[in-house]
């Protein structure tokens, strides 16, 4: 079996979008960065499995590359694992592995410890425009082989290429793999490995929501971003916020109110409308190409009395929320809970710094669930929340 190492995103020559090429996968550096891995530590990897064809390498480029879905007609067919480093930011690193769907777990050269050990997520795409029997055998081979090595890992199941089929189609396919899928592991004796489902297309947003749940899986600070979201909102009279990791589009965390698709794909066009208004008229010196930086904010108002408001985190992440115009009123305040909320986020990495290793647990090794009791509440001042509520 042979690797072949992506170059910081240098396989594709990004020539789909406006986005810069020499914008993202390379280690941040800025101020406000904080690394996450410990030296020596592993970065998370997500592993990217499935028949031929299934949509692999698509979703990989679609995501992480800026890839346009239509240019994806054009990839061939994977022979080797593609190992893809993703820097963009201290929150999002991870390896992604893209494996040729023709993999065969029982080749001598298949080193299933090495694979499946430092694995932190499995990502089984299924073709559902395609019969998809042969996708759940191979699905139920694959996540007993890799439970066996590594318990811990999250197994992901992608039914995926669903922009091709109506809603009811849809619904009935997902029911009937989900079905099928824990009744095979049933059979095989492992009913307590759980796997979730996503129904995604690259045509559509629905990939980088998919994906967004993915990644969040290994943020252990999700639960304190969460809380650090909640508190931001209710202070600032915020609807939705989210967190975003800019070169991507998934969101690392977002408040604990439900998540609405169109919410989402609003404020991702958001984000590439800064992107592009940055990129054409923010650069100053050739030199400095990163026109979008933590000084970077945009404001949107919709013709329903609703504003999209972005604020840079750092260079990479971005905070997006969604408030009602009446409410935007108060953007001094808000403007305020958001630099406390940035210096919250920093507290949070830092605390996992210091407890390298052992990131946000307890004297009893659980997660800290509200990190935030530990920092940030006191900034996030709930009197600005009484001034807002008054009104
Ligand atoms: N309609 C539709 N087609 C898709 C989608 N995702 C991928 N495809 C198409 O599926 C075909 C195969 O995609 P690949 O990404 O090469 O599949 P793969 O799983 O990496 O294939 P191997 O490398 O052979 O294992 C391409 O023609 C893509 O354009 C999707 O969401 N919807």
């Amino acid at each position: 079996m042979s690797y072949q190492d992506e170059e910081e995103g240098g396989a594709f020559d990004g020539h789909a979008s406006s986005f810069p090429k020499d914008f993202g996968y390379g280690a941040f550096d800025g101020e406000h960065d904080v690394n996450l891995s410990a030296s020596g530590e592993q970065k998370p990897r997500i592993l990217l499995m499935g028949l031929r064809r299934s949509g692999k390498s698509s979703i990989q480029k679609v995501v992480f590359h800026k890839m346009s879905p239509n240019e994806t007609l054009f990839l061939e067919s994977t022979n080797k694992i593609v190992k893809d480093d993703i820097n963009n930011s201290s929150f999002v690193q991870f390896q992604i592995w893209d494996f040729p769907g023709q993999i065969d777990f029982f080749d001598s050269s298949f080193d299933s410890d090495m694979i499946f050990g430092g694995c932190g997520a499995l990502v089984f795409v299924i073709d559902a425009q395609d019969d998809y029997m042969e996708a759940l055998n191979k699905l139920n081979l694959t996540v007993t082989k890799a439970y066996k090595v590594n318990p811990n890992i999250k197994f992901e199941v992608f039914i995926h290429k669903v922009d091709g089929l109506g809603d009811d189609f849809k619904m009935e396919s997902q029911r009937d793999i989900h079905q099928r899928a824990t009744d095979d592991l049933a059979d095989s004796g492992y009913d307590q490995i759980h796997l979730s489902f996503h129904l995604t297309s690259i045509y559509d947003h629905s990939i980088f929501e998919a994906f967004s749940k993915v990644v969040q899986k290994l943020i252990p600070q999700l639960p304190a971003l969460e809380n650090l979201l909640n508190i931001l909102n209710t202070n600032s009279a915020i609807e939705k916020s989210f967190l975003f990791d800019v070169v991507s589009k998934i969101y690392i965390a977002t408040d604990s109110t439900p998540v609405d698709m169109q919410s989402y794909e609003l404020c991702c066009d958001m984000i590439d409308v800064v992107i592009d208004v940055s990129w054409i008229y923010g650069v100053k010196e050739e030199q400095d190409p990163a026109a979008f930086d933590e000084q970077s904010s945009s404001l949107i108002k919709l013709n329903n009395g609703t504003v999209l408001y972005l604020r840079e985190v750092n260079k990479f992440l971005a905070l997006v929320c969604i408030l009602r115009e009446d409410n935007f009123d108060h953007k001094g305040i808000i403007d305020y809970n958001f630099l406390c909320f940035r210096e919250a986020i920093q507290q949070v990495f830092e605390l996992r710094n210091k407890c390298q290793g052992n990131p946000l647990t307890n004297s009893a090794g659980s997660p800290i669930v509200n990190g935030n009791n530990i920092i940030g509440e006191r900034h996030l001042s709930p009197t600005l929340t009484d001034e807002i509520g008054s009104k």
